[in-house]
């Protein structure tokens, strides 16, 4: 069975034209996610992975543009599809759930409007029809007192409950993919484990596929089947997720994964990968990472191709390998 999303050989641009390039924000990326999985796309602040998601959405604002590469969806080129035909996509068959839920919420409308007018856009049925599907939706989220919620203002919720909301307009209209982007980073640990759940649920009872960006590696391993970890707008390792984490070979990846506080390592001082990314419009030639990286060599100053090793694949020539005992 062929995955939901393919996207192949991505290519993000900013600015650009006139003869000049512009700078590539996604830069040859390729992943795919099939139904019923989620996959976590992790790297630091500026790797690209929002506008990986934006992409997919095309909802990028000039000057961002998609300057090569496919992104197929369940068959339909994305890129070859006219506005109307992205509108009819956008929130009922690919959904998107926002870090800040105000992306989402209008604060000057009760929830109830909102997610009446959110069903009526793609479904011709009754205000009351619209209504139960609302009252249903937030109480598959845990919002308490569905029916009185809905005339409540989004100022009127806390913060989790409000990112609650706006995963409740996202499940609306039973998305076949949820793009979420950090939609946890801003709540506090009992909540965004209850949110992990709901979303590990929706992909295992109805079959959603799942992108999950953020930055954390802790939520990845809980929740995701496979992840892509990008690197200065590159893909540097993908994999399933219990590989990749426990025997990674990209050493910005084993990096990362040193970089997460661990009771094993209680006392010893925190690893830091040294140094800082470099903005997009001044990478090094060659392999992006190689000035932090600790194994680079000369032969890094050529940027390698991913590496496929059985169901993997990594961007390096000088792979982190795991000692035998
Ligand atoms: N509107 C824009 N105009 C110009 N450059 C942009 C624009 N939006 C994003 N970029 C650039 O694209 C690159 C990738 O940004 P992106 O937001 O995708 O990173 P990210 O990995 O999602 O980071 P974060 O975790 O901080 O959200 C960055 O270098 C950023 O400066």
């Amino acid at each position: 069975m062929s995955a939901l999303l393919q996207v192949s050989n991505l290519v993000t641009e900013f600015g650009g034209g006139g003869g000049h390039p512009g700078l590539k924000a996604v830069n040859d990326v390729s992943f795919t996610v099939s139904r019923g999985k989620v996959l976590g796309l992790v790297g630091e602040s500026g790797s690209g992975k929002t506008v990986t998601g934006f992409s997919i959405l095309r909802l990028l604002e000039r000057p961002g543009r998609i300057a090569g590469g496919r992104i197929l969806f369940d068959g339909t080129d994305i890129a070859s599809c006219s506005e109307e035909e992205m509108r009819q996509l956008r929130g009922k068959r690919i959904a998107m759930v926002f870090q800040d839920p105000m992306m989402t919420l209008n604060p000057v409308l009760t929830i109830g409007t909102q997610m009446v007018e959110a069903v009526q856009a793609h479904d011709k049925v009754s205000k009351e029809v619209a209504r139960q599907r609302s009252r249903d939706a937030l109480g598959l989220v845990g919002i308490p007192s569905p029916e009185e919620r809905l005339s409540s203002y989004p100022h009127q919720f806390s913060g989790g409950m409000r990112q609650r909301v706006a995963i409740a307009i996202a499940l609306l209209h039973q998305p076949d993919l949820i793009i979420a982007d950090e939609p946890t980073t801003a709540l506090d640990v009992t909540i965004q484990s209850q949110i992990i759940y709901e979303f590990q649920r929706l992909a295992e009872e109805s079959n959603t596929a799942v992108v999950w960006i953020t930055h954390d590696l802790a939520i990845v391993s809980r929740l995701a089947d496979d992840i892509a970890v990008m690197y200065a707008g590159r893909l540097v390792e993908t994999g399933p997720v219990g590989k990749v984490l426990t025997d990674p070979r990209h050493p910005y990846t084993a990096g990362l994964i040193a970089s997460v506080p661990s009771q094993n390592r209680r006392g010893e001082p925190l690893h830091q990968i040294r140094g800082m990314t470099p903005p997009i419009n001044r990478l090094p030639e060659g392999c992006s990472f190689r000035t932090r990286c600790d194994r680079a060599t000369e032969a890094c100053r050529i940027m390698p191709g991913l590496i496929p090793e059985e169901d993997r694949s990594f961007r390096c020539i000088h792979p982190v390998m795991k000692e035998v005992a």
